[in-house]
């Protein structure tokens, strides 16, 4: 679930008063989603989403995420839209949480992702990259290598209830992480989290991105090792190389990759399975039971991760090299 706290209707329609969207008609928690309280809210003017701000999402980045969305939205990607109130402001507080109205985007994510799909997915970041390319405020990536061993350290020795041994096997790849990470691939403000739940489809067609509450400036293809890992995996836990050449070609059709991202791709997917095998740990470890959230299982990311660390080239993930350069 993703309601973790309750908006009465007196204080909504008091909240919807500032806005023109007309009468309060319907208003209904959404399940889905991890990181913030989510509402689907229908209204005299339409269908919109209602989104609180939860403890996990820092006040100062929301200036950075809703003003991503509007960049985004004003240079033609399809992805919610902020609605401003009468005062032309975004944002602003209900329940004692900030909080904002974005545009109802139609579609659904997909489970099983088609080879074609991972193909649309990396065009669609492709062009996301290149559309954010001005966006003027900056925010550093805080899940980046830097942060794997305090946020491994969180978890207080205590991997091996999980796994035997995950412990060890982190701590080697966080030494050989730290030491091989790259310094100079070209960066910019990347999704960094384009999971299957954050992509929807309409009628066979990719109808818009969400879920911007992980954007950051970061390497570029770093974002594209992320999606590797999200969506070229079968629920086997094999590797579908037809997906990766899709998602990667993709891709590369609107943006080449240098030479050095492209040697670079299989260290990236490694950090990229670290980084989500280290959140859903601490995750699984901290969430108490009974609680409504569902934890995701860090040892998919773990057999990601060990995937990854067999990869010598990335024509081991479907594509020669020379087709993804210009
Ligand atoms: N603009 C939108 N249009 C349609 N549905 C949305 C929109 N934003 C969020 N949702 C719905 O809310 C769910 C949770 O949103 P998400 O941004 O992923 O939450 P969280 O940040 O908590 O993970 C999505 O899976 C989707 O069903
Ligand atoms: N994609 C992450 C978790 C973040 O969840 P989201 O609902 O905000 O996309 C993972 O799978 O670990």
């Amino acid at each position: 679930m993703a309601v973790y706290t309750d908006v009465t209707e007196p204080d909504l329609s008091a909240f919807l008063g500032l806005y023109d969207l007309g009468r309060l008609l319907s208003y209904k928690g959404i399940a889905e989603g991890v990181e913030n309280s989510n509402f689907l809210l229908r209204c005299d003017a339409g269908t919109f989403i209602l989104t609180l701000y939860e403890k996990r999402v820092a006040r100062g980045d929301l200036p950075f995420f809703v003003g991503l969305m509007e960049h985004l939205s004003a240079r033609g990607l399809s992805c919610p839209l902020p609605v401003a109130n009468g005062a032309g402001e975004t944002l602003g507080e209900l329940a004692g949480r900030p909080a904002a109205i974005f545009t109802f985007l139609e579609g659904m994510w997909t489970r099983r992702p088609s080879a074609d799909q991972c193909r649309e997915v990396g065009a669609a970041m492709a062009r996301m990259h290149r559309d954010a390319a001005d966006f003027p405020i900056p925010r550093p990536n805080a899940l980046s290598v830097a942060a794997w061993r305090p946020l491994f350290e969180a978890c207080d020795g205590r991997a091996d209830e999980v796994r035997p041994g995950l412990g060890e096997t982190i701590q080697a790849e966080l030494d050989h992480l730290e030491a091989n990470w790259p310094t100079d691939l070209p960066a910019g403000v990347i999704h960094a989290d384009l999971f299957p739940d954050n992509v929807f489809f309409l009628g066979g067609e990719l109808s818009g991105l969400i879920d911007f509450y992980f954007a950051c400036n970061d390497f570029l293809a770093y974002d594209l090792a992320i999606a590797l890992c999200a969506w070229c995996f079968e629920p086997d836990g094999s590797f579908n190389a037809t997906k990766g050449a899709k998602m990667l070609g993709g891709y590369a059709g609107v943006r080449p990759l240098t030479p050095a991202e492209i040697e670079a791709l299989p260290l990236l997917a490694r950090g990229a399975a670290m980084r989500f095998c280290l959140t859903r740990l601490y995750d699984w470890l901290n969430t108490p039971d009974g609680s409504f959230v569902t934890k995701k299982d860090p040892v998919e990311y773990l057999r990601k991760l060990l995937f990854h660390q067999r990869v010598r080239s990335v024509a081991e993930y479907g594509v020669p090299a020379e087709r993804l350069t210009s």
